[in-house]
């Protein structure tokens, strides 16, 4: 069953260290590195994680010219990481160079890492989409929309939020992985997340993995909200 993925949006190694000292030594988890955390440490707090026995999720949401993103993709490739992303904003050529720059980088590796696109940031609403990007239609169109791209792009799936995973599906295929961030338990401050889901729901709709950042890194039990958030999500998916 599909572990969620922690979010490791700390700013420092001793930061990720010290909360990783939460948990067992064997516990294998799946962590996310984000900016804040990649753009600290650099690419060592990658290979630190995976030399630690975690699943990397390097979520770096390249956006940027075809070429750029395909020689950045080529770095990426080469770190170990099993998920990375760009914005599928980005467009069709950017996308597929992503691609070709990632299976080009991680030819040395064992493995050839998933790549996945975001759609709309969970943080966006649907009226700050239409009023700031000028999108002149609803935000399920835009977000599927972007899905398509990133299919024919020959990507494994997209970031969105669970709210979207069942159309997205439908637009798609059953087995483009949605990847959902904007988890909240039942009652929990949304922080700056607009389109929030609990784990149940998130299940319920479809979403193939969950990534949960504050609700787990700020708790005061990271461990005990970590399974209570893994087991809510596995009772809801069976
Ligand atoms: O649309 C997106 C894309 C990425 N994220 C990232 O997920 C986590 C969510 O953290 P929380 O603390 O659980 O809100 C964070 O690292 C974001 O950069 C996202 O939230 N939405």
């Amino acid at each position: 069953m599909s572990r969620p993925i922690i979010a490791l949006d700390f700013p420092d190694q001793t930061a990720v260290k010290a909360f990783l000292a939460h948990f067992p030594r064997d516990e294998r988890l799946y962590v996310k590195v984000g900016m804040e955390l990649f753009y600290s440490v650099g690419p060592d707090i990658v290979r630190y994680l995976v030399a630690a026995g975690h699943d990397v999720f390097l979520d770096l949401k390249l956006y940027d010219i075809p070429h750029t993103v395909e020689q950045s993709m080529r770095v990426l490739g080469g770190l170990g990481v099993r998920l990375t992303n760009v914005h599928a904003a980005g467009g069709l050529n950017m996308m597929q160079a992503a691609q070709s720059g990632l299976l080009a980088g991680s030819l040395a590796n064992q493995t050839l890492p998933e790549l996945i696109a975001v759609t709309q940031l969970t943080s966006t609403s649907e009226q700050q989409m239409q009023q700031e990007q000028l999108i002149n239609t609803d935000l399920i169109t835009s977000v599927t929309h972007l899905a398509q791209l990133a299919q024919q792009a020959g990507l494994a799936g997209v970031v969105c939020s669970a709210l979207e995973a069942q159309k997205i599906k439908q637009a798609t295929s059953q087995n483009f992985h949605c990847i959902t961030p904007g988890i909240r338990l039942a009652n929990s401050q949304a922080d700056d997340q607009q389109r929030v889901v609990t784990p149940q729901n998130a299940a319920a709709f479809g979403s193939d993995r969950l990534v949960v950042g504050r609700p787990i890194t700020q708790a005061t039990d990271p461990v005990n909200t970590y399974h209570q958030i893994k087991q809510l999500w596995e009772v809801a998916h069976d």
